[in-house]
């Protein structure tokens, strides 16, 4: 069985997907998108950023696929309105922000995983589908798409049935939708030889059409596939990833490595395991030596500090972790003294004591040090 599919079932990050009981071993190529409806990726990203990177764990390719022309047209996946329709300068802007932050992500992940002597085999490639989308005629589009796609199948998608229960119903331009994504996955398949699109659990409709799309063009047992990974929610059910209603973004400027520090900090005791299957490269082992040092007093909080230190550095980098810690300490990055030595503390030299001889109080110290600890403890997981 492919190792990358186990690794996300024992995660219990594997929702739904279209393998049968077979599930393919020759897999060597796959995607998952992100369409640039914002300047940053948000943590309701981060599982699929990170099962993408898990493949190239397992030796697989991964393409991070930007979608240029989709951002554009507005998924109606799961959306029970039309989407505010965004121009093409902001969709532009965007996606060349969105690039950069998956490019930089994906440096910070190998850097954080050499570190812990894990290595990734897989080769990752960034791609904006405005690429191909961007280049097709309209008419060109209706005979190589259109003509292979059958309206009865697309009016039973939930989103497009409940959009058309109401008296607003759904634009023709975004009921197209599914059939972009569906040519997106066709065109990985045909140039880069792509046979599984993971995504978020409001994907799987989206996937399919790929999937028909392919059997219908290609061979009706072409052996490609699709994968959902869960929807993570909070204790009221809600969708995991917002603070007080905001995004908890992966860019900086929009929310602090602090702040994305301190939402995983405040992380509830009984989501703790999921979160640290889901947000980590820590083992099953790892994992269950954390909760057991944890549940002998929960008070301490020892789980939730390594999953935000853990989580915080994969993100930010070891360097704004430094500053994550300085905000921590001091409240502030300024009124520390230099971001050198807090480097040196970082990296375990002696001048760690200049932190301990500060102001700051104590329970703090312990979460610097746990976040100093956590980097130099781990050698192999996955
Ligand atoms: N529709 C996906 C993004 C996406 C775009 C293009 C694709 O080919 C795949 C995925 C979402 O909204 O999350």
């Amino acid at each position: 069985m492919n190792n990358f599919i186990q690794s996300l079932k024992n995660r219990n990050l594997l929702h739904q997907s279209t393998f049968k009981s077979i599930i393919p071993n020759d897999i060597t190529t796959i995607y998952g998108g992100f369409d640039p409806t914002a300047k940053s990726l948000h943590v309701g990203n981060a599982l699929l950023l990170m099962a993408l990177f898990r493949g190239q764990i397992h030796g697989l390719n991964s393409i991070y696929l930007v979608g240029g022309a989709t951002g554009l047209i507005g998924d109606p996946s799961f959306k029970d309105k039309e989407r505010p329709e965004l121009s093409i300068e902001n969709v532009y802007e965007n996606t060349k922000y969105i690039m950069n932050q998956i490019k930089q992500w994906i440096h910070n992940a190998k850097e954080f995983s050499s570190m812990r002597g894990i290595n990734t085999p897989g080769k990752e490639l960034i791609l904006n589908n405005a690429d191909w989308l961007g280049k097709i005629s309209f008419i060109d589009f209706l005979k190589r798409v259109g003509k292979h796609s059958k309206v009865s199948i697309m009016l039973q998608r939930e989103c497009v049935k409940k959009r058309m229960e109401r008296e607003e119903s759904i634009s023709y331009t975004e009921f197209t939708y599914q059939l972009l994504q569906g040519y997106d996955y066709h065109y990985l398949y045909k140039n880069y030889n792509c046979t599984l699109q993971i995504g978020g659990s409001d994907q799987l409709g989206n996937m399919i059409a790929g999937i028909d799309l392919i059997h219908r063009v290609e061979r009706f047992d072409s052996p490609v596939f699709a994968a959902t990974l869960p929807l993570l929610t909070n204790d009221q059910g809600k969708k995991y990833g917002k603070s007080e209603g905001n995004a908890i973004w992966l860019d900086e400027t929009l929310c602090s490595p602090f702040d994305f520090y301190q939402f995983f900090l405040n992380s509830t005791d009984s989501l703790l395991e999921r979160l640290l299957f889901s947000f980590t490269f820590l083992d099953a082992a790892e994992i269950a030596e954390i909760l057991n040092e944890h549940e002998k007093n929960p008070e301490k909080r020892i789980g939730q500090i390594e999953l935000a230190s853990h989580v915080t550095e994969l993100f930010h980098g070891s360097l704004k972790k430094a500053h994550t810690m300085t905000q921590l300490c001091f409240g502030s990055k300024d009124s520390f003294p230099s971001s050198s030595s807090l480097m040196d503390a970082f990296v375990g030299s002696s001048n760690f004591h200049s932190i301990n001889q500060s102001n700051c109080g104590k329970s703090k110290v312990a979460d610097i040090l746990a976040l100093v600890g956590i980097c130099k403890s781990k050698s192999k997981t996955i």
